[in-house]
This record gives C-alpha cells, sequence and structure tokens, in this order.
C-alpha cells in the first residue's frame, strides 16, 4: 500500500547540464509542495565530457558508456544526501525518489525511436537506502510519442487560470511552451534552443560556463541575416507533437551556419539571444494567440536581457516568472519528477498524449528498490 502522504524527491540535470536539481516535495491533495531545494553542481571536468558526450563531439564505446552511467548515478545519490542533511530529513521518511537522469541523446523519431537518459539508478538506491524510479520517457517514446515534454501535466495541475488562456515558458538548455487553454485544454512542445547555445558561446568566447544576465549578449548587435539564416532550420517550422535537444541544437550546428563569414562573437551572441526570443514569441503567436499571460520558468529567468527582449516581443501580454504563483522557477523541473515517482507508484499515468503524441496515457517509469534490510 502506497503511503500518499510521504514525501518524494525529485532529481533533474537538465540539458544545460549546469548540476543537479534536487527537491524534497510534499503532497497536499495530489498537488507537489516543495519543502527544500538544492542545486548539486557537477564538477567541471563531468559537465565537460557530458556536453560533449551529449553533443556527439566524444563517441562512447560501451566500457565508457558504462563508467559514465555510474558516474553519474554517484553523482545523483550525492545531491539526495545533501539535499536530505541540509533538511534534516531522515531517508526513512521518503517514499521514493524520481530520478529524471541525464539526456545524453534524445531522437524519438524514424524507425527506432529512442530516448535515453542515463546515471545508474540502482546506485541511487542502493547509496540512499530510498527506493528510486526512474527511466520515465521511453514508455511514451515506445507508444509512438516523444517521450517529451512531460512537465506540461504539472504546469496544468499548478498553474492553469480556469477561463484564461496562458502559457507556461521553460527557459533551459531547450525552450518548451505550455499552452492552457481557456477551455482547459493542454498542448505542449519543445519551441528550440533556450540558453544551450548563449551557454556555449560565452564558454568558447569569454570562458564563462553561461552569460550572466545577457551582458554578454547585450555589448552586441544583432545581426539580421545570420538570425535569418538560423530561422531556416526546419525545426522551426515543424509542427507538433515535436520535441528536441543538444543531439540538434549545438555549436556544430552553429559553425555550419556561420560558414566562413566573419562577426564579433558579441554581435553572435546578441543574435543568438534573438534567436531563442523570436522562436518563442513565433510559437507563442501561432499556438497561443489569445494567452493573456507567460508564466517563466527555467534558468533563463535570470538572463536580464532574455527576459527584456521577450517582454517585447510578447507584447501586450503579461510576462512574470512562476514565483508569482509561488512556485520556484528553478525547481519545478525537479519537482515534476517527485509526482512522476508518486504517479508511478500509485499506478497513475505521467504523460499527456495530446503533447507527447503517443497512442494514449502510460504510467511512466521503471522502480528500482532500495536495500530492504538497510532501512
Ligand atoms: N544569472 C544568470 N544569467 C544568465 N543566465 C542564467 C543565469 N542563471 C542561470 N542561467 C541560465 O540558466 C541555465 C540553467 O537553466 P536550467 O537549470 O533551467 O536548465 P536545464 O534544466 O539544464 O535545461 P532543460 O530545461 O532544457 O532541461 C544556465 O545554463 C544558464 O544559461
Ligand atoms: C529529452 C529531454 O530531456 N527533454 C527535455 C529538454 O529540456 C527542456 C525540454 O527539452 C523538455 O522537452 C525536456 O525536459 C522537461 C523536463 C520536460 O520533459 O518537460
Amino acid at each position: 500500500m502506497t503511503d500518499v502522504s510521504a514525501l518524494y524527491i525529485g532529481l533533474i540535470s537538465g540539458t544545460s547540464v549546469d548540476g543537479i536539481d534536487a527537491a524534497l516535495v510534499s503532497f497536499e491533495q495530489d498537488r507537489p509542495q516543495l519543502v527544500h531545494a538544492l542545486t548539486h553542481p557537477w564538477p567541471e571536468a563531468m559537465r565537460e565530457q557530458i556536453l560533449r558526450v551529449a553533443q556527439d563531439e566524444t563517441k562512447l564505446d560501451l566500457d565508457a558508456y558504462g563508467r559514465l552511467d555510474v558516474a553519474i548515478g554517484q553523482m545523483f545519490a550525492d545531491a539526495v544526501k545533501e539535499l536530505l542533511t541540509q533538511s534534516g530529513t531522515p531517508a526513512v521518511s521518503v517514499r521514493a525518489i524520481g530520478s529524471h537522469g541525464q539526456t545524453i541523446r534524445h531522437r524519438p523519431s524514424g524507425e527506432y525511436p529512442f530516448t535515453l537518459q542515463i546515471g545508474d539508478s540502482s546506485v541511487i538506491a542502493e547509496r540512499s537506502t530510498i527506493d528510486v524510479v526512474a527511466d520515465f520517457r521511453r514508455a511514451d517514446v515506445a507508444a509512438g510519442g516523444q517521450g517529451a515534454p512531460l512537465l506540461p501535466a504539472v504546469h496544468a495541475m499548478l498553474l492553469a487560470r480556469p477561463g484564461h488562456t496562458r502559457v507556461v515558458l521553460n527557459l533551459g538548455g531547450i525552450a518548451n511552451i505550455t499552452v492552457l487553454s481557456a477551455n482547459g485544454h493542454v498542448s505542449g512542445f519543445d519551441t528550440g534552443p533556450a540558453n544551450g547555445l548563449l551557454d556555449a558561446w560565452s564558454l568558447r568566447h569569454r570562458g564563462e560556463a553561461f552569460d550572466r544576465g545577457g551582458a554578454f549578449a547585450a555589448s552586441g548587435r544583432m545581426d539580421e541575416a545570420l538570425l535569418a539564416n538560423l530561422l531556416e532550420d526546419p525545426y522551426f517550422a515543424l509542427p507538433p507533437p515535436k520535441s528536441t535537444g543538444r543531439e540538434h541544437f549545438h555549436l556544430g550546428w552553429l559553425d555550419a551556419r556561420l560558414g566562413s563569414a566573419t562577426f564579433s562573437p558579441a554581435d553572435v551572441q546578441a543574435t543568438l539571444l534573438e534567436l531563442t526570443a523570436k522562436s518563442v514569441a513565433n510559437a507563442i503567436a501561432e499556438h497561443a494567440g489569445d494567452a493573456s499571460d507567460v508564466l517563466l520558468c527555467g534558468g533563463g529567468v535570470h538572463n536580464g536581457a532574455l527576459v527584456q527582449r521577450l517582454r517585447e516581443l510578447l507584447h501586450p501580454r503579461e510576462l512574470t516568472s512562476t514565483g508569482t504563483q509561488g512556485i520556484d522557477p528553478d525547481y519545478l523541473e525537479a519537482t515534476a519528477f517527485a509526482w512522476l515517482a508518486r504517479q508511478r507508484l500509485l499506478g497513475l499515468p505521467g504523460n499527456l498524449p495530446a503533447v507527447t503524441g503517443a497512442r494514449g496515457p502510460r504510467v511512466l517509469g521503471a522502480v528500482y528498490a532500495a536495500p530492504r534490510t538497510s532501512r
């Protein structure tokens, strides 16, 4: 019998690979509530390795794959330990961990569609002594879906405003929107890059993992011809359901479009910021024309230059953070994976077929049992 009143933990390292977000979550009438959260940073060498693998700059042999899977699992277990210590929570009072893992490849279309999140869940269960639910995307992909985005179900539960069309915009490495329609319908998809390309260009030209506040972009001038060239990527015109990742939008993608043309690094950064803002605004105009407000979450809420540009493009819609609704924009994804773990233990579906394109609702994830004798 599942104890539905217990605490859960949600874990995710997203496409920015900036750290492992860990959230301790309680439930009240099935609604998740954040109790405590932290971001456990990746050691720099590991972050670089994950990025190289995710962008196909490093081809992994099976031994290297196995080692990376375990190393990521160990870091996820460390994040759990830190979360329990900081919050003063004994492991025994946590019913389960929902671990998204680290996406290293996402190819949900074609003859053999797949999506790959790694971070050995048995290692997390063994080290934390807590049951782990993981592998949340593959059942949806097996059912013909994209396996992503999964957050729209949680956005609907926490942020829908009956009678109004509202958009939730996640600005992670990749950007995705959820459209919460006035009539209750929920749709959503990945619009394209958010911070991933901005981070990569910042690292290459300034040695900084991200462009704090968007200052680097703000120091340059957007180039119209380059922007038009980038927006020609066929992904932007694809109809939903659709999802993407670092295997598509990465520095190699950008370099191929820059070709032999010379731009100042700051002008490219400004153009990348405009690419994120324009592709998001175009998607909202096309799929949520009647939206009255847009709620932001994900690390991009801290990029003042990006938020300012989005505000201009989305005018007259109101643009605020999910924080205005009492939802921490930095930990919504981790909170959602705690909810998904609970759904799995309750035998309830986690996907929204109208979003992912799956043939139907599916119970998502697999359970990795903790060692019973040590509890
Ligand atoms: N102060 C800041 N200024 C500018 N950008 C910032 C700032 N703080 C965070 N960011 C951006 O937010 C990113 C992290 O966002 P987030 O944690 O939401 O991404 P993610 O969860 O890895 O991605 P995804 O949602 O695609 O899986 C950083 O890589 C950085 O680009
Ligand atoms: C395959 C994968 O990891 N996709 C991520 C990624 O990061 C943002 C966007 O692309 C979204 O589709 C998804 O993550 C969130 C957690 C989701 O499933 O809603």
